[in-house]
């Protein structure tokens, strides 16, 4: 009798199992599949558990294998050559499916912005994209649903308030200067004048977020970074297995490795922590880990959310890596395009010089008279946007504009092709210039531009990558003059954020001499 139980209770498990895994594999996605093409929206094909990902990768691979033969801005085809080839083939609103996960492509503006302002509750990050992160930057902020994310939000937000921005230009200066003072260094000793700029906007990016949100020192947060490092390229490479059930269970190369580099980054935060919990209470320190720490301290909040140790390290992860991969990302960009556009380096630096008088301690007041290296700024922005915004899928039916939109299906925001578009920006859309931002009105009314997202979800750390992109970009100008170098090879790819392939060399001359 008891064996007929367990044989009962075994087959119930086994069935229910195999109707979720059906239902999300197949019924569910042939049934967003139906309500959309009812609605005249279309796309590829879709192969059974991996969607449309053999397409998109061959692609991709396609157009990044070789350098471009100049530095030519129109970067779409070789980044989202998909999109180009859908959206010519099924119109510019399409769906195509990543693993089991189908999303739809969304050009247009007041439909991006319906979806990003209005039905942000509605919508989150979803399974894949949860999954896919996991191990590599956690359950925090950045990848949190619903009310976790609110609470997260709320514990995280005061640490990039106005007055505490102020206290963190301090620290901007000094790491920047820092990295000046190393830049002249290597200039020096190795005789030569030519540098890889890139991996000084990596260490001067992470050096400042480890002084700001960690009080910590970058020799501390090194091993972090480069654990965080390996372990986003393991994940990805991960990634690839994700869409078969059960496959992170798989004990193959990747799961062993990811799980032994996770406990070792865990490890190493926990010190962190450990170190940092002894100070809590006893100081007036505001940075983002003792305000973490201080919500542990707390008994339950009114809603029942509490904060643990494992949040605090997936926090600090999250912001570990947002934090300054897209900052070092966004400077190194601007470097290459200021060094191959020497005149508007001539009229930034003009101006980098008038405002900030002796030139070495930029104040908060003084950053905003920077006008024409904001429009610089945006204009690098526009053309290699360090970020884009998540694939956002939609928990409920909901109706968005004129459509239906079954629960289940994501939306995909091309961000690079928005800002490349032709028919927002004019035909000279490829081209560096960045006085097409001279009006800051125009983006207030028209045109969409979201280099930090848009909404409820948008960027936390705008204000300080902004302030920190003026103070490395403004101390860089003030003691040196650039030129690309001649060994610098064009060559963006996308992973995870946008980057030059190969770094970008440059010649630097100090002002002085
Ligand atoms: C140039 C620099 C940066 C760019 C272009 C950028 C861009 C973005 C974008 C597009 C999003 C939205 C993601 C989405 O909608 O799924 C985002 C979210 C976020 N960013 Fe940034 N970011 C930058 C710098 C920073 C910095 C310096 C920090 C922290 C110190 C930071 C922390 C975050 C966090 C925590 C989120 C998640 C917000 C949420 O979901 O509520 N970012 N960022």
């Amino acid at each position: 009798m008891l064996v007929l139980v367990w044989v009962w209770i075994f087959l119930s498990v086994l069935a229910i199992v195999a109707y979720n895994v059906l239902s999300f594999y197949w019924l569910s996605p042939r049934h967003i599949r139906r309500v959309m093409e009812s609605q005249g929206i279309s796309g590829p094909k879709p192969r059974f558990l991996i969607g449309n990902m053999k397409e998109m990768s061959s692609l991709v691979a396609t157009t990044t294998c070789k350098d471009m033969t100049f530095i030519d801005h129109n970067i779409v085809g070789r980044i989202i050559p998909h999109y180009v080839l859908w959206s010519k083939q099924y119109g510019k609103r399409f769906i195509f499916w990543v693993g089991s996960e189908p999303r739809m492509c969304l050009t247009d503006t007041n439909l991006i912005k319906e979806f990003f302002i209005k039905h942000s509750n509605h919508s989150g990050k979803s399974w894949l994209q949860q999954e896919g992160t996991k191990h590599f930057i956690g359950k925090g902020v950045l990848m949190a649903n619903g009310m976790e994310w609110y609470h997260q939000r709320q514990i995280v937000s005061p640490a990039f308030m106005a007055d505490k921005l102020k206290n963190y230009a301090e620290y901007m200066v000094q790491c920047t200067n820092e990295m000046l003072d190393s830049l002249s260094e290597a200039l020096r000793s190795s005789g030569s004048t030519e540098v890889e700029i890139g991996q000084y906007m990596v260490q001067v990016t992470a050096e400042i977020i480890c002084r700001t949100a960690f009080d910590s020192s970058y020799e501390k947060g090194k091993q972090i970074f480069e654990t965080l490092t390996q372990l986003q390229h393991l994940c990805s490479q991960a990634n690839q297995h994700l869409y078969f059930p059960g496959s992170r269970f798989f004990p193959n190369k990747y799961n062993r490795e990811i799980k032994s580099k996770k406990k070792e980054m865990e490890n190493l935060l926990k010190e962190i922590i450990a170190s940092r919990k002894v100070r809590v209470g006893t100081s007036q320190q505001s940075d983002l880990l003792s305000l973490l720490l201080s919500e542990t301290n707390k008994s339950k909040s009114k809603k029942g959310f509490k904060i643990d140790v494992q949040m605090v390290m997936d926090e600090c992860k999250t912001f570990f890596f947002a934090g300054h991969e897209t900052s070092s990302t966004l400077l190194t960009w601007t470097i290459m395009l200021l060094a191959s556009n020497t005149e508007w380096q001539c009229r930034v630096r003009a101006e980098v010089l008038h405002v900030l008088n002796d030139g070495q301690t930029p104040l908060p007041e003084q950053l905003h008279k920077l006008i024409l290296l904001n429009m610089v700024i945006n204009e690098s922005m526009r053309l290699y946007p360090p970020a884009f915004p998540f694939p956002r899928m939609f928990f409920d039916d909901i109706k968005l504009g004129d459509l239906d939109i079954p629960k289940g299906l994501s939306i995909w925001v091309p961000v690079l092709a928005i800002n490349h578009s032709e028919d927002i920006w004019g035909k000279d859309a490829n081209e560096f210039k960045p006085e097409r931002f001279v009006d800051t009105q125009t983006f207030t009314t028209g045109k969409l531009f979201m280099p930090f997202g848009m909404g409820p979800r948008t960027c936390i750390g705008q204000a300080f990558a902004l302030r920190e992109a003026k103070i490395v970009l403004a101390l860089l100008l003030s003691r040196f003059s650039f030129t690309i170098s001649e060994n610098y090879r064009h060559a963006p790819v996308n992973v995870l954020t946008l980057k030059p392939k190969y770094g970008v060399p440059i010649h630097l001359k100090p002002l002085s001499s």
